[in-house]
């Protein structure tokens, strides 16, 4: 289990995060909710070690990790997807997954495995990266991050700026990753629907703090939606 203890962190004198508890479950998914400005982007970015936890605890499968570099956190299998589907946008879809896949062990082997969760990233192979739709640039971002062979995939808002059909098969993946392949994964999100469909916990987060949690069943939607709109 991936877990959040009173988790604290900010910016120079701005404390963003004010003591935020979590946990993303094996094989599980989870997802952290929040109107633009809550902090979720602050959360990933301290669980990736981006930015230090100023207090709290990170842990996985009870190894403190809080004091990790993102280097290190990396090589135990997290893996970062952020926000507006970053890629090199001069380099091929090709030469952006060959970047990843040869800079990590076991990279190139898992090439085919990743192209056959995205087929659509075939066809495109030889395009340029920044010629590429929102939503083929977000699988690309998300076939790079799998690359790295993650035990825990952390993402920044993957449906933003994407059109519906879309995300519905970005939303599919994700699911099949948790439920087929092991992968935990730890998702910001800004849309209900996505966000509870893809999950199995939820955490919607107002202002640096949670202020609802729990399972992302049926009853978890108007909950979340009822704490959002406050
Ligand atoms: N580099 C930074 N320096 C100082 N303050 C920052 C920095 N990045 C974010 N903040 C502030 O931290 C708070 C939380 O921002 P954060 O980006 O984590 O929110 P978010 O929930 O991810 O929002 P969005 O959905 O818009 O990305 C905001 O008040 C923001 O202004």
């Amino acid at each position: 289990m991936f877990k959040l203890e009173s988790l604290r962190s900010g910016y120079g004198r701005t404390e963003v995060l004010h003591g935020v508890d979590l946990v993303v479950p094996d094989d599980g998914v989870t997802t952290v909710l929040g109107h633009n400005g809550a902090g979720k982007t602050t959360l990933l970015k301290t669980v990736m070690g981006l930015l230090p936890a100023r207090s709290g605890r990170i842990t996985w499968d009870g190894e403190d990790i809080t004091r990790l570099s993102a280097h290190q956190r990396v090589r135990r299998g997290l893996a970062w997807v952020p926000q507006g589907q970053q890629s090199f946008g001069t380099l091929t879809t090709r030469e952006n997954l060959l970047v990843v896949a040869e800079a990590h062990p076991g990279g190139r082997g898992r090439l085919d495995e990743v192209l056959a969760l995205f087929p659509a990233l075939e066809e495109l192979m030889e395009r340029r990266a920044g010629l590429l739709s929102g939503g083929q640039r977000q699988q690309l971002s998300i076939a790079r991050a799998l690359l790295t062979g993650p035990r825990l995939l952390v993402l920044d808002e993957p449906s933003e700026g994407i059109q519906p059909s879309v995300v519905q098969e970005i939303e599919e993946k994700i699911v099949g990753l948790a439920s087929r392949s092991g992968t935990q994964v730890l998702l910001a999100e800004q849309k209900v629907g996505f966000a509870l469909n893809a999950a199995d916990e939820y955490a919607v987060l107002a202002t640096g703090r949670v202020v609802r949690a729990g399972r992302a069943d049926e009853a978890a939607v108007d909950a979340a939606r009822e704490a959002l709109a406050v």
